[in-house]
């Protein structure tokens, strides 16, 4: 694939925090409205990797490039933001005192209007927009309860919803099904699948039941860099992998 056709470019990333590799010459590449799921052990590099394409880290060495020509080792975190690099942390962090819905509109792009005519039209569309977020999240009938009042599992869709509301094209997703009973993780699979159809996405993950239900190409982690990369079937049959991380 040329790096044209690329959403996320990673090429010979490396970083180093105080003499130890985290990130050792990793490349890794993912197609425009690709899903990804990214697995490995404590201490891979997962975290770190996702701190570098957001910005939040800087790589000593290595290209990594957003939508084929967007170097972002040249942008800052909130330059990157803006470009529609949208990530979610593993611990939801809605506003548990405001409605499901206010908590949507609150994360909608876009600067509020002041005149009325654009108000109005920008109005509708918004509602429009939250509507089609909470029919997505399946978060519909709670749409005016306290997100403080959510279960876990709803918590986290509507996090995945307000990171919606922000039109990324690239969704970096951190262990969005710890904690989550069999059906919340299941529920999610099917909300990820659905983002999918319409944006990147790069999903970390340790729960193989979820990995599983997503169907999506994965690669393994280790030592800060690619171990094994492929369907499921192949990564989990591959013998490098079921030593540093399946096997355990
Ligand atoms: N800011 C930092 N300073 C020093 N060491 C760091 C820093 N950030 C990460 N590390 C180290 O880099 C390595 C990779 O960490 P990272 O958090 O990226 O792994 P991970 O794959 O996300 O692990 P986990 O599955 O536990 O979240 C670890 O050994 C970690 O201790």
């Amino acid at each position: 694939m040329s790096r044209k056709e690329t959403i996320l470019y990673l090429d010979g990333v490396s970083v180093s925090f105080d003499g130890f590799r985290a990130i050792n010459n990793l490349s890794l590449v993912l197609g425009k409205g690709e899903m990804r799921a990214i697995i490995g052990p404590n201490g891979a590099g997962k975290t770190t990797m996702m701190d570098i394409i957001t910005g939040k880290t800087r790589p000593d060495t290595g290209d990594v490039y957003f939508d084929g020509d967007v170097d972002l080792t040249k942008h800052d975190e909130a330059e990157i933001a803006m470009m529609g690099i949208g990530r979610k942390f593993q611990k939801p962090t809605v506003f548990e005192s405001h409605t499901v819905e206010d908590n949507l509109v609150l994360s909608l792009k876009g600067p509020r209007s002041i005149f009325p005519a654009l108000f109005h039209r920008r109005a509708a569309e918004e509602s429009e927009r939250i509507d089609e977020i909470l029919a997505v999240t399946r978060l519909g009938e709670r749409r005016h309860d306290l997100a403080a009042n959510l279960s876990h599992g709803q918590k986290q869709w509507l996090e995945i919803g307000m990171l919606l509301a922000q039109d990324p094209k690239l969704l970096l997703v951190d262990e969005p099904v710890a904690g989550m009973t069999d059906a919340e993780t299941e529920e999610t699979a099917r909300l990820l699948k659905e983002i999918s159809r319409t944006h990147s996405v790069v999903v970390v993950e340790h729960d193989m039941h979820f990995v599983r239900e997503l169907g999506v190409r994965v690669t393994c982690l280790h030592e800060g860099s690619v171990l094994s990369e492929g369907s499921l079937d192949a990564v989990s049959a591959d013998e490098r992998v079921i030593e540093v991380y399946l096997g355990r």
